[in-house]
């Protein structure tokens, strides 16, 4: 699959269909558009200078981030087990700021910007509100791949934004201190560990449940998670964000740094830009692959259309 039907394939164009499948709701993200902005800090750990010379992870710093629920509805319950859910924070000082925006998923669902658009286009509602499951079943027969994030949320639940494990997906080249350069995938793991629930209890809790948890957690002061740096190894596949790396749950990770969460902030600090994944501060370099070079572009044009 190389085109849509529709035409070129363009950050526009994704973002376009984003918004469709949503029924176009004005004023929000075209994706994860419901969500809480809160603010932190970031301690780095001893280690991190062995993988990144990037001051934003070897250096103390406050952190702003949004977490959030996957989709471009901004009033999608919480309990919606079909969509990941994000956490966006940018760390770092003036001069050296950078912005991961993570899900809790270690996959993407789409290769290629064709597949992500084909994706999206066979999810758009018709006249009756409802996507054609035709199509939908039709194109995830032909595309398996793209239903591997899904099944991985679905089976996982999250009791809490502070309680479930986020990926950067992406392959992302760091470069430390001496110049050496190597793949490390983003992994951002809560330090109680993962607290899901099992089907029946997701479906007694309440559409906000997770935004009214993370209020409470903020206020008993309990939330941090390891910010984790897993290393490659030969091999590796760097340019497909569907596929896992080889073992990738058991293989080593070095902890950059612990982020704790200190405080809501007014989801207007959040609101006004984008976590614009294109901000990377020196030594940690963009991904290759085709999907990352689309975001920055595509976030741009979403922070226009929601003003
Ligand atoms: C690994 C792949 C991806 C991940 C993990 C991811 C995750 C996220 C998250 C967590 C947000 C919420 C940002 C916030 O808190 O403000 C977001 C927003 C968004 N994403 Fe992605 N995304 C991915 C790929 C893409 C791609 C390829 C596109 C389009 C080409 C895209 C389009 C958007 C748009 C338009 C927004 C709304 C931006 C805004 O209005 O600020 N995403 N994404």
């Amino acid at each position: 699959m190389s085109e849509s039907p529709r035409g070129a394939v363009t950050p526009a164009s994704i973002v376009d269909a984003l918004r469709a499948v949503a029924g176009d709701p004005p004023k929000a993200r075209a994706s994860f558009a419901k969500g809480q902005c809160v603010h932190g800090t970031y301690i780095p750990s001893h280690q991190a200078e062995e993988i990144t010379k990037s001051l934003s992870f070897t250096r103390p710093s406050r952190v702003l981030a949004r977490f959030s629920v996957g989709g471009g509805n901004p009033d999608v319950a919480d309990t919606e087990s079909l969509v990941p859910r994000g956490f966006s924070f940018r760390l770092g000082d003036i001069g050296h700021r950078t912005d991961i925006i993570a899900q809790n998923s270690p996959v993407h669902y789409a290769r290629t910007l064709a597949q992500m658009l084909a994706f999206l286009e066979a999810r758009i509602p018709g006249p009756d509100g409802k996507p054609d499951m035709e199509k939908v079943r039709a194109f995830s027969a032909a595309n398996p791949e793209t239903l591997h994030q899904m099944n991985y949320i679905a089976a996982r639940p999250p009791a809490s934004f502070a309680g479930t494990t986020y990926w950067g997906v992406h392959a992302f080249p760091a470069t430390n201190a001496m110049d050496e350069t190597r793949f490390i995938k983003f992994k951002i793991a809560p330090v109680g560990g993962d607290v899901t629930l099992t089907g029946p209890e997701a479906k007694a809790r309440s559409a906000d449940f997770l935004h009214d948890e993370l209020e409470q957690r903020v206020a008993t002061g309990n939330i941090r998670f390891s910010v984790l740096a897993l290393l490659d190894r030969p091999g590796d596949p760097t340019m497909d964000p569907t596929v896992r790396w080889p073992d990738e749950d058991h293989r080593e990770a070095v902890r950059l740094g612990t982020i704790v969460i200190t405080g809501i902030e007014p989801n207007e600090t959040c609101d006004g830009s984008i976590f614009d994944p294109a901000n990377l501060a020196d030594g940690i370099g963009h991904p290759h692959d085709e999907i990352f070079a689309a975001r920055a572009a595509a976030y741009t044009i979403s922070l226009k259309m929601r003003r």
